[in-house]
């Protein structure tokens, strides 16, 4: 699949110069016909970024130029109409004002090609230059003439706007995929009848086109002919090469890699880490706050108990008065205030959690009592034995013998569950601060995805990402928006993306990140969102395409995940870069996933990437090491692999000496379920 140099997408800005137009007694059809025959990307990558109609005023089309080269910084400006020999056609000199290098040969390509439809074309004054890293093209005004001058220059176009961005890679690439893929057919004006000798003629390579000199040179083997091209030369020559060929025996076949570094996993997560900065707090109510992470430590305002208070049922007594028969003066019930003080010789009936009254020192519970009937003065008078020599304190909790005054019962940083949250009710802490919780945007991108209560078309998969990715994320608490499928167009991708960032303070993508002609997230990232890309390739399997980039945005720092499309790179780069990052944002001292050792239950052939591979774990009586059953094939597609898994295996790379690990080996491996 050709690679789709996504950085080279052209910014192209499309300036129709008609009076009529500007004052609307006519419709601009050929701005009209230029934007959809460039967004056709049929002649090259570009997209248009602005379009706009003038009257045919010098100075306004010259400001207007001035602005879309020097403060929208376009790659590509189209101008059409105002290149004639009318009065008022001044398209040519405004755009003469501006240029600061003519291209000539440009002129002559849409001249030549025009002058052999219509002699006429030499009424056309066309001027073509440079301004920075601009190219500006005058076309003729007719909606017919302007396509075909497009179309003419269209070839020369992307490696144009390479050079004039000094993008060494994109020319330099072109030129590698024509020297390893050969002869390309042609895209542009040039479709020359030069017969293919070998194989089926593929589509140019995207974006960037060549011309095909008709005929090769000379007697070829058929099986080794190449045709004669011409392709724009890399940045030294700075000329066509005209009907060279290329012997693809000789020419140094050099792979298409992805231009993006490969990090390591621990480079990777070190990166995103270094940019999770803690959210500032909120105050949240204890009810709502379970999962949440405390901002700042809490004391307690009083004592527990706030009273000396019993532990058992039984009597409070006076240690001293030692064991034997007492009256049993009243009694002292949870929640009563007692009023009768313990005097000698006397006891008081007492129940857990009551308040302990004064005189008294110990509680005898009522397993070590006798009750004795007494009656005296014919009064019913109750007496106990007690049978054990009480000891001074004995079941009693002393005042703040569970918390004292002005203790710290829960630091920062702490993660608030429900004995958290008990504590902070029993000190009577109704609303305490908590860090924010990132709001995280989750959006899945593809032709082929249908929602999962969609009947499935011819081609088409359900979208299983979303849901995956939308309850993990539910697990741990986070606030999440579901942001639907985007499709794979640049625009649909920037659209939603723009959309969410005034949302979410996170999004989340899964899909398009990869090698495709179609996988645009990087480049919208990049050359629309103007994001920080920090990573875009990661040595490890599954997760090798995890993008993941930054952007500051109306004063907040938001976070792109660009995670891969299979389902299983999916949730496994979610918790090995997702997760982690909001833990750490929301201000949990340790966000990285619990890391235990575990015994494979069976041979297992490395990968030549680091492989984390999923696994269940079970415990063997008497052995500590728990055993990680792995799920079985564990293609990044096959979403069963997670199934049931709790732990992801850390496997080394596959190397000369290591291709496998034994049964019993015992590895690393990260806790992501319940244990
Ligand atoms: N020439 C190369 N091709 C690929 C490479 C490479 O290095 N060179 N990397 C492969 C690896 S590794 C991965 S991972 C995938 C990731 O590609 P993308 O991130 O661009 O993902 P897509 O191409 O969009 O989709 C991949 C796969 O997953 C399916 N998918 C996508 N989204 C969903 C979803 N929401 N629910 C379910 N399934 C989904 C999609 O249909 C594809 O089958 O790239 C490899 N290619
Ligand atoms: O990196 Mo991919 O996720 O292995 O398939
Ligand atoms: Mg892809």
């Amino acid at each position: 699949m050709a690679e789709h140099d996504s950085e080279h997408d052209l910014k192209v800005g499309i300036l129709t110069v008609s009076d009529s137009c500007f004052n609307g007694t006519a419709t601009d059809r050929s701005g009209e016909n230029l934007k959809q025959v460039v967004e056709s990307r049929k002649l090259f990558n570009g997209r248009v970024i602005t379009k706009d109609i003038l009257p045919d005023e010098q100075e306004q089309i010259k400001n207007k130029l001035l602005h879309w080269s020097d403060h929208l910084k376009l790659d590509l400006i189209l101008t059409t109409g105002g290149t004639g020999f009318a009065p008022r056609d001044v398209t040519p000199e405004a755009t003469k004002s501006v240029i600061e290098k003519e291209a000539p040969g440009m002129i002559v390509a849409m001249l030549k090609g025009s002058l052999e439809i219509t002699p006429l074309a030499m009424l056309s004054r066309p001027v073509c230059g440079t301004r920075g890293c601009t190219l500006i093209i005058n076309l003729p005004g007719s909606t017919k003439g302007s396509s075909e001058c497009l179309q003419l220059v269209s070839a020369g176009i992307p490696h144009a706007v390479d050079l004039l961005r000094g993008h060494k890679p994109g020319v330099e690439k072109t030129h590698a995929t024509l020297q390893a893929e050969g002869i390309r057919s042609v895209h542009g004006g040039h479709h020359s009848h030069s017969q293919h000798s070998h194989g089926s003629a593929h589509e140019g390579h995207r974006g960037h086109n060549v011309f095909h000199a008709s005929g090769g040179h000379g007697p070829h083997p058929p099986q080794h002919r190449a045709h004669a091209h011409r392709t724009c030369s890399n940045s030294h020559k700075q000329h066509h090469e005209m009907h060279s060929h290329v012997d693809t025996e000789k020419v140094a076949l050099r792979p298409r890699e992805s231009p993006y570094p490969m990090l390591s996993v621990e480079e990777a997560v070190g990166k995103v880490m270094d940019n999770a900065t803690v959210l500032h707090s909120e105050a949240v109510d204890i009810k709502d706050a379970l999962g949440r992470t405390l901002a700042r430590s809490v004391c307690a305002a009083d004592p527990l108990p706030p009273f000396p208070a019993s532990i058992k049922d039984g009597y409070a007594v006076r240690a001293e008065d030692g064991a034997g028969l007492r009256m049993v003066l009243g009694e002292s019930s949870a929640g009563d205030v007692p009023d009768k003080p313990v005097s000698p010789g006397f006891c008081v009936r007492i129940n857990t959690g009551a308040p302990v009254p004064a005189g008294a020192d110990a509680v005898v519970q009522v397993e070590d009592t006798q009750l004795v009937e007494a009656s005296r003065d014919g009064k019913q008078e109750i007496q106990i034995k007690i049978l054990k020599f009480p000891t001074v304190g004995q079941d009693i909790r002393t005042v703040g013998s569970d918390i004292e005054k002005g203790q710290e019962i829960l630091c920062e940083g702490q993660r608030l569950g429900p004995a958290e949250l008990g504590l902070l009710a029993t000190v009577g802490v109704t609303s305490v601060p908590c860090y924010r919780m990132p709001v995280v945007g989750v959006m899945s991108t593809g032709n082929e995805l249908v929602d999962p209560d969609t009947p499935l078309r011819e081609g088409s998969i359900r979208d299983s990402n979303r849901t995956t990715l939308l309850s993990q994320l539910k697990e741990y608490g986070v606030p999440s928006l579901d942001l639907g499928i985007a499709k794979d167009t640049p625009d649909a991708l920037l659209e939603k993306l723009t959309d969410a960032l005034n949302k979410v303070d996170i999004i989340v993508t899964t899909g398009g990140v990869s090698m495709g002609d179609k996988d645009y997230l990087k480049q919208v990232l990049q050359v629309d969102l103007k994001a920080h890309l920090h990573f875009a390739r990661v040595f490890m399997k599954p997760g090798k395409p995890t993008t993941f980039a930054t952007l500051e945005h109306a004063g907040q720092r938001k976070f792109f995940f660009g995670l891969p499309g299979n389902p299983v790179s999916a949730i496994v780069t979610c918790n090995l870069y997702v997760i982690p990052a909001i833990r750490k944002m929301t201000g949990c001292p340790n966000p990285h996933r619990t890391v235990i050792k575990v015994k494979v239950d069976k041979d297992l052939r490395l990968d030549p990437r680091p492989e984390y591979h999923r696994a269940a774990l079970t415990w063997e009586s008497g052995d500590p090491t728990p055993t990680a059953h792995t799920t079985g094939n564990q293609i990044s597609s096959r979403l069963l692999s997670m199934n049931q898994a709790n732990v992801l295996m850390r496997l080394p790379p596959r190397s000369d000496a290591l291709t496998h690990i034994d049964k019993g080996t015992v590895v690393d491996a990260l806790v992501i379920g319940q244990v």
